[in-house]
């Protein structure tokens, strides 16, 4: 699957491209470590992309290449049409990156010193940025502690400066790994929504990492899932999200004996619940066709059919499914006998205290 020009706004130009991507870490002998391989995309210019996998995918690797900060073993970057191996400066003056949460911020710093500084670093005049920091501090809900030194302000603020100062200098390209980690739901909606009105009104380009899924759902245009350094899977967020869409129902028939054996057959059962004679379940079908060997089936068993619903996946179920490539998205209801595989890895960044 490739990524494909955006459409409607006007705007196809390629703002990053990964082309044929890949890192060995090591000798290249028994100890090596293929991280990234062979991993290609595009993003267009004012588009939002997830790229997302689970722990050890190669996103971070990935991300570095991009950013010049990892030679890659194979293939090429570019950003805003600058190959960022053979022209990395002209390729920084474009891009901004938060990629360790709080660390980047100088703590002793007040929190418009930070903005300052690393918009000044960046090449824009500090005096003529302030006005935009102003409005930055004020989105991000921190314009009351403008001078008060970042490392007094609590975890949260502290990212939320982190966030700040990557967009103090009004950058082209972003790249921000877990940019809503340690913040409250409030400051991450506003971040969020900040990030939305960033690609929509100023054409900014964002790639960002995350592990919450609603996060990614409700910010990104696009998702590129990596899985065991390879790409999985490259698409629209609603389409991903549509091709699993029909295939998971949930359905209340009368319980009888050769029901469930009769589901199984047509699918496979997610959850099994039986109360007062009433069998309640969830199952997912090999394809929409497979509803029909459903209904026949639940017949054919003496069940009455009182009621079904298609399941819409969100996308945390189609990540967990094509990273873990069982065949069919998967879907825990309390009562269930069946587990959703763990895909929240351990918070492992976002301004701890040092
Ligand atoms: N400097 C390095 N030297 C050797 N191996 C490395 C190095 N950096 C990463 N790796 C390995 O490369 C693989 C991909 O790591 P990477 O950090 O890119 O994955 P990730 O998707 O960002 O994971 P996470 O979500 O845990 O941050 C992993 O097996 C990791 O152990």
């Amino acid at each position: 699957m490739t990524s494909s020009p955006r459409s409607g706004d006007g705007r196809t130009d390629v703002a990053v491209s990964a082309d044929g991507l890949r890192k060995e870490y090591g000798d290249g002998g028994d100890d090596g470590v293929l991280a990234v391989d062979d991993v290609s995309f595009g993003v267009d210019s004012g588009e939002i992309v997830g790229l997302l996998g689970p722990n050890g995918a190669g996103k971070t690797t990935t991300i570095k290449m991009l950013l010049g900060l990892v030679t890659p073993s194979a293939g090429s970057a570019t950003v805003a049409g600058v190959d960022v191996e053979a022209h990395p400066r002209r390729a920084y003056e474009r891009v901004g990156a938060m990629l360790e949460g709080a660390r980047n911020v100088y703590w002793r710093l007040s929190v418009r010193e930070n903005l300052r500084f690393f918009a000044a670093i960046g090449g824009a005049d500090p005096g003529e940025v302030r006005d935009r920091h102003d409005d930055l501090l004020e989105t991000l809900g921190i314009a009351e502690k403008a001078d008060v030194p970042v490392r007094e302000l609590s975890r949260g603020q502290k990212q939320k400066v982190a966030l700040a100062c990557t967009l103090a200098r009004g950058a082209d390209v972003l790249f921000l790994d877990e940019p809503t980690l340690g913040l409250d739901v409030e400051s991450s909606l506003d971040l969020q929504r900040e990030l939305r009105r960033l690609a929509r009104e100023d054409g900014v380009t964002v790639v960002l990492s995350s592990h919450d899924m609603d996060v990614v759902e409700r910010v990104c245009d696009r998702v590129v899932i990596l899985a065991d350094g390879r790409v999985a899977a490259d698409e629209r967020v609603e389409d991903l999200v549509e091709v699993f869409a029909t295939q998971a129902y949930r359905v209340r028939a009368s319980a009888e004996p050769g029901l469930r054996d009769a589901v199984a057959r047509a699918g496979t059962i997610e959850s099994w619940t039986e109360r007062d004679g009433i069998a309640r379940f969830e199952v997912v079908l090999p394809d929409q066709d497979a509803f029909y060997d459903l209904v026949d089936a639940v017949r054919e068993s003496g069940a009455a059919l009182e009621a079904f619903e298609s399941i819409d996946p969100d996308l945390e179920d189609v990540f967990v499914q094509i990273t873990s490539g069982d065949g069919a998205p998967s879907r825990s209801t309390e009562g269930g006998d069946r587990e959703r595989p763990p895909s929240r890895p351990p918070v492992t960044d976002g301004g701890d205290d040092r």
